[in-house]
């Protein structure tokens, strides 16, 4: 059975395209919502992201069969307090952070009594707020659910089809999994780009505004990233710390071969990495998971603009 009043608390990126998407794909259920600004919830409102806008998150929970919780990881928590007097006792609970245990943890902390079941969509851009929303955002993108260890299969599975009828490819393992691969897959790759955007800028004075005026290519590319929320990312990186901290701990090694490979001109070494990363790229394109592909959701919509 799928469900029929869904509840989104956060009315951004995310929450905006499960507002969109839900309208577009599961015409059928109704949408209510809720977001702390009052900006965003005006702004939600006039795109529609939702049926109905609230004005409190006790409001937009009351007759709710699903909520999603699409607030920053550190918000995660006082969400989850404020709907608790108002949500009925069956709603499923869920959301869509970055990171998973401990987010899961807060949720189950402030929801004690009902059935939580976290999620993942690995599908975003660098925009963030309600004009960034769009319904094909999940569109052939993995979902990641991350279902405690005794779940009820039966709810376990209507999530999954929910994520399934917004476009999206489920795959289900623990949040302790999910964690670390998403620590080396999405996590680490944001800090470098914050990292090295950072030093280009740092360099300004020595190189005299000639790192942004050649910045193509791959320059480019980090500096979107880079502009991605500083909210959402300060909170990822403090709620995922332990795994952040251990894929740190071997990039950093890795990178310190490459660096004596280059001083000591071992020319092999160097060949060899990139002839082994460039058959990693060409397995993901052969595999259809090109960013680059037309039906990529960041091309197919009007109106992703930063909040
Ligand atoms: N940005 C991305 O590409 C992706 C983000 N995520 C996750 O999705 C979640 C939301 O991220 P975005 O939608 O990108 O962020 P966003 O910044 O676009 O939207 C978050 C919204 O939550 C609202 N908010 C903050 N605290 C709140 C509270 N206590 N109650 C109600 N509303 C509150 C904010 O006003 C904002 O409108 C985060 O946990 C993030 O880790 C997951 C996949 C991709
Ligand atoms: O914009 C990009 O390239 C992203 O990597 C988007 C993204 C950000 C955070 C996530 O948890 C998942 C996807």
């Amino acid at each position: 059975m799928s469900f029929a009043r869904i509840a989104i608390i956060g009315l951004g990126l995310q929450g905006g395209s499960i507002g969109l998407a839900v309208r577009e794909f599961l015409p059928q259920a109704r949408t209510t919502g809720y977001d702390v600004s009052p900006d965003h919830r005006a702004r939600a409102a006039e795109r529609r992201l939702v049926d109905s806008v609230c004005d409190t998150a006790a409001e937009a929970v009351r007759e709710a069969d699903l909520v999603i919780f699409c607030v920053p990881p550190g918000a995660m928590a006082m969400a989850a307090e404020t709907v608790r007097e108002a949500l009925p006792a069956d709603a499923l609970v869920s959301d869509v952070g970055s990171s998973k245990q401990a987010i899961a943890k807060a949720l189950g902390e402030a929801l004690p009594d009902h059935v939580v079941i976290p999620a993942h969509p690995v599908a975003g851009t660098e925009n963030s707020g309600p004009d960034a929303g769009f319904a094909h955002l999940f569109r052939n993108r993995w979902c990641i659910v991350t279902p405690p260890a005794r779940v009820d299969m039966v709810r376990l599975s209507q999530l999954v089809s929910f994520w399934e009828a917004l476009g999206a490819n489920v795959e289900i393992m623990t949040a302790e999994h999910h964690d670390l691969v998403l620590a080396v897959t999405s996590h680490l790759p944001h800090l470098i780009a914050y990292t090295i955007v950072g030093t280009a800028s740092d360099l300004e004075d020595v190189t005299q505004g000639e790192v942004i005026k050649y910045s193509a290519g791959g320059f480019r590319d980090f500096t979107r990233i880079a502009a991605s929320d500083p909210t959402m990312w300060r909170d990822v990186f403090l709620s995922n710390k332990e795994a952040v901290l251990t894929m740190l701990q071997r990039f950093s090694e890795d990178l310190t071969a490459l660096q004596r490979a280059i001083r000591v001109g071992d020319g092999d070494t160097l060949f060899q990495h990139f002839t082994r990363t460039r058959a990693i790229r060409r397995s993901i394109i052969e595999e259809g998971q090109d960013d680059s592909r037309p039906d990529f959701g960041r091309g197919d919509h009007d109106s992703a603009k930063n909040s």
